[in-house]
């Protein structure tokens, strides 16, 4: 896999005497996000065509033992090829010298191992009959799986219903036969394409893989691809329920943008709903995520009956008069009957239907321009109280101890505490910006952006995934 190119040397280029020196020169290094470039594949006629892009992963740099470069080669390229089909992997290494200098010369197998494990496969030849000798590796390692969702066979009023007829999701449990194997084999996507991710146990029963297959009509044989995935815990709540918790979720970036993630969740929330567990909760959603799953529950709440008759309370006691003017505006919370009614039949948890509960009012108020002042109001309280713990009422003067390269024995800030109880002390407080309220300003406008897109895509429709 490793292959020393000879630089391009002609009359105008030949290297001139060096004077030898009695110690290694200095090395700078090459970061491993600058020289490794990761192609995904599913057949070999793709393996080094100039028609394919590389995908971007998260952070390559992380995967270079010390300060993520890599020492002693020039000219170093490598690219890794990994085959969709499989989830072999091969890295095409190419470099024009190598020199051991202050740094050594780093073991790029090993590096390559910290990602890819098992799945590298050292000789090309070898990673080129994969396509063909693996090519039905998913298909026999789902084949023991229980078909949560087919496409387009759905009757409900989702976008379950629009998704390809060649998709299903599938769900296998980690300890049954096959699916520790295939995990072991989506690590590297993982490590690749998931921030900030660690593999799961593959020896706790308790997890659950949900992937989402693409089945083409391919000759006489239909080949099996995995488009995405989800692993999810299921976990024991006293005294007689289950709760499940979304940890890692995954769509090939090819397949990215094409409401295929929203579909694999659509499918997930139905097993919530159909399962009754406790509730559905999600582990650390990076923000793209949040953000999909945020129009989803949009659209199941704005078609829960039972919650109706809240919303309209809470609006018009907004609509009623102008709350900015007053010295204690209400909390604009759901009541807890909603709360409950909403885990209990949606299985969403109450954290994530607070987040909704603004964006619902947002949509109910109209004309918004109009109560615009009291909606930021409201926002602006529910920040505050999310920050420090509780709502303002009595200011009173709290100091809390702040980390400082100056003087660490002697930084701290003042700030008004907000109802006069001891303030959450893992408020986070920019030193640069010693006002709190203008902080917090910025907050309640980053809020209010982020309701405003959300609101916007919700009031469009429900994005329709097209494969
Ligand atoms: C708990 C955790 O694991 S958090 C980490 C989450 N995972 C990752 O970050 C890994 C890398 N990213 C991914 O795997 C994917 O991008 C996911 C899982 C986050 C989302 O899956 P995707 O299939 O890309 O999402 P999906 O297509 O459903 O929606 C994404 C966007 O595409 C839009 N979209 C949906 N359908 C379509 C469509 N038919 N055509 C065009 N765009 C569409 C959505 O509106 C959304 O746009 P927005 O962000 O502007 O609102």
């Amino acid at each position: 896999m490793v292959q020393k190119q000879q630089a391009a040397a002609g009359p105008d280029t030949e290297p001139k005497k060096r004077r030898r020196v009695g110690f290694s020169p200095a090395d700078t290094g090459v970061e491993a996000n600058e020289c490794i470039k990761i192609y995904l594949v599913s057949s070999k006629e793709e393996v080094d065509s100039p028609d394919i892009s590389s995908v971007k992963p998260v952070d390559l740099n992380d995967f270079i033992d010390g300060d993520g470069k890599i020492y002693g080669y020039q000219g170093l390229k490598i690219n890794v090829w990994i085959n969709s089909i499989s989830l072999h992997s091969y890295a095409d290494i190419t470099y024009q010298s190598t020199t051991n200098g202050d740094k050594g010369i780093t073991d790029l197998k090993s590096a390559l191992q910290n990602i890819f494990a098992e799945t590298i496969v050292d000789d090309k030849e070898e990673f080129l009959q994969t396509f063909s000798t693996q090519r039905d590796f998913i298909r026999n390692m789902v084949s023991d799986g229980e078909v949560m969702h087919s496409g387009a066979t759905d009757g409900s009023n989702n976008n379950a219903e629009m998704v390809s007829s060649d998709l299903q999701v599938i769900r296998m449990q980690i300890g049954s036969p096959n699916a520790g194997l295939l995990y072991s084999r989506l690590v590297p996507l993982v490590l690749l394409f998931v921030d900030g991710s660690n593999p799961i146990d593959v020896t706790d029963p308790d997890w659950h893989l949900y992937l989402l297959i693409q089945k083409k009509e391919d000759k006489d044989d239909p080949l099996y691809q995995i488009v995405g995935f989800t692993a999810i815990y299921k976990f024991f709540r006293y005294p007689d329920r289950l709760r499940m918790r979304l940890s890692q979720i995954l769509v090939l970036p090819s397949f990215q943008g094409k409401g295929l993630g929203t579909y694999l969740m659509e499918v997930v929330n139905n097993v919530a709903v159909a399962e009754n567990v406790y509730d559905l909760t999600v582990e650390e959603p990076s923000e793209k995520f949040q953000h999909i799953r945020t129009c989803l529950d949009l659209n199941r709440l704005r078609n829960f009956d039972p919650i109706k008759p809240a919303i309209d309370s809470a609006v018009q006691t907004l609509t009623k008069g102008k709350l900015s003017k007053k010295a204690q505006i209400p909390r604009f919370t759901p009541p807890l009957t909603a709360i409950e009614k909403v885990r209990e039949s949606l299985k969403i948890n109450k954290k994530q239907f607070l987040n909704c509960w603004e964006i619902l009012i947002y949509l109910a108020l109209g004309p918004i321009d109009k109560y615009m002042e009291d909606y930021t109001s409201v926002i602006t309280n529910h920040v505050r109280s999310d920050i420090l713990g509780k709502d303002i009422e009595t200011p009173k003067k709290q100091v809390v101890d702040v980390p400082s390269e100056h003087e660490p024995e002697a930084s701290f800030v003042v700030f008004k505490s907000l109802n006069g109880e001891e303030a959450n002390t893992n408020v986070q407080v920019d030193e640069n910006k010693p006002d709190q309220e203008q902080q917090l300003k910025q907050l309640v406008e980053e809020r209010i952006r982020e309701i405003k897109l959300v609101a916007e895509k919700v009031s469009m429709g429900c994005p329709k995934a097209k494969i």
